[in-house]
């Protein structure tokens, strides 16, 4: 892809996880800088990854094309003031931040930019992330496509027409991670109980998930309903398992805390 050189305002979990999936798939080090205060948080990325790291923003963010913005929410605008300086306009600006629209930016940086939303997560580490996309349409088609690239270069991508659709990214993408994560940590220490050392239940669990998912990948005409059927043996032991799932609505649960991603999202474009 081309190379352009980016800067990351923000060196923490998500921007090492873009990072590593960008060196990996063989993105030029030496084009990518990352920022953060903290060397505790800059060193082990030069060491890693190879690329450039300093503790000035304004310095970073000048010298690139590319300015992927990775801090947390409520730091942004303190993050993006002394910025609003720069000349931005043959620059690309990435916003990764949850909870924070297009126009808010705008505002931040004091001028109208070139600007992607982009919600990524953090499987793009190993090359599996899935990141949604959003850009107005007044975004030139050059830009557009290496915000595409670049998320393509560590996983899988979606383009949303709406900038609401952001959100909906963040509660079945951005955020889902930790939802199977969690599920995955349930399952590990009622296997722990059953007699298992943590190892073998981490083995157990984190195999079968593992399992389930490339069977869903691999099987894409089939549903995920007949996928679950096909181990769902009449009055057998998944038919029970399933059955206490589904009295404690599991799917209704489920609903109501991506639908709570979405309204903290929501909530956040109003405080930040
Ligand atoms: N962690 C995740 O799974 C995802 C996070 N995001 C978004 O990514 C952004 C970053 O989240 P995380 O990486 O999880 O947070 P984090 O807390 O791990 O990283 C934030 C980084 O910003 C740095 N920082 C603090 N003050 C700074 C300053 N003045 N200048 C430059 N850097 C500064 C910190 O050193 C820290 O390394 C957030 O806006 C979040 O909404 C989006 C999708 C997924
Ligand atoms: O929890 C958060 O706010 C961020 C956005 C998606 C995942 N992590």
């Amino acid at each position: 892809m081309e190379q352009r050189s980016i800067a990351f305002i923000g060196a923490g979990n998500m921007a090492r996880s873009i990072i590593a999936g960008l060196v990996a798939s063989g993105y030029a080090p030496d084009k990518i800088t990352a920022t953060a205060p903290s060397p505790a948080r800059r060193e082990p990325l030069a060491r890693d990854y190879g690329i450039h790291t300093t503790d000035n923003n304004l310095s970073a963010a000048s010298d690139a094309d590319v300015i992927v913005l990775a801090v947390k929410p409520q730091l942004m605008e303190e993050v993006c003031r002394p910025l609003q300086i720069l000349d931005f306009s043959g620059k690309l600006v990435i916003s990764i931040a949850a909870g924070i629209g297009a126009e808010r930016l705008n505002e931040m940086l004091a001028t109208n930019l070139n600007l992607v939303r982009v919600m990524p997560n953090t499987p793009s580490l190993i090359g599996k992330g899935m990141s949604g996309l959003y850009a107005s349409s007044a975004l030139n088609p050059n830009d557009r496509q290496f915000a595409e690239s670049l998320m393509q270069a560590v996983g899988e991508v979606c383009w949303v027409e709406q900038e609401s659709g952001i959100n909906s990214i963040i509660a079945a993408a951005g955020s889902a991670p930790a939802y199977f994560f969690l599920f995955m940590e349930a399952m590990q220490e009622e296997a722990i109980k059953q007699g298992f050392s943590t190892e073998q239940a981490r083995k157990l669990v984190q195999q079968s998930a593992l399992g389930a998912a490339e069977m869903v990948v691999a099987n894409p005409d089939t549903d995920l309903a007949t996928l679950r059927a096909q181990v769902t043996s009449k009055g057998g032991t998944t038919a029970e398992a399933i059955r206490t799932f589904n009295e404690c609505q599991l799917s209704d649960t489920v609903a109501k805390a991506m639908r709570a991603a979405v309204s903290r999202a929501e909530e956040m474009e109003k405080l930040f």
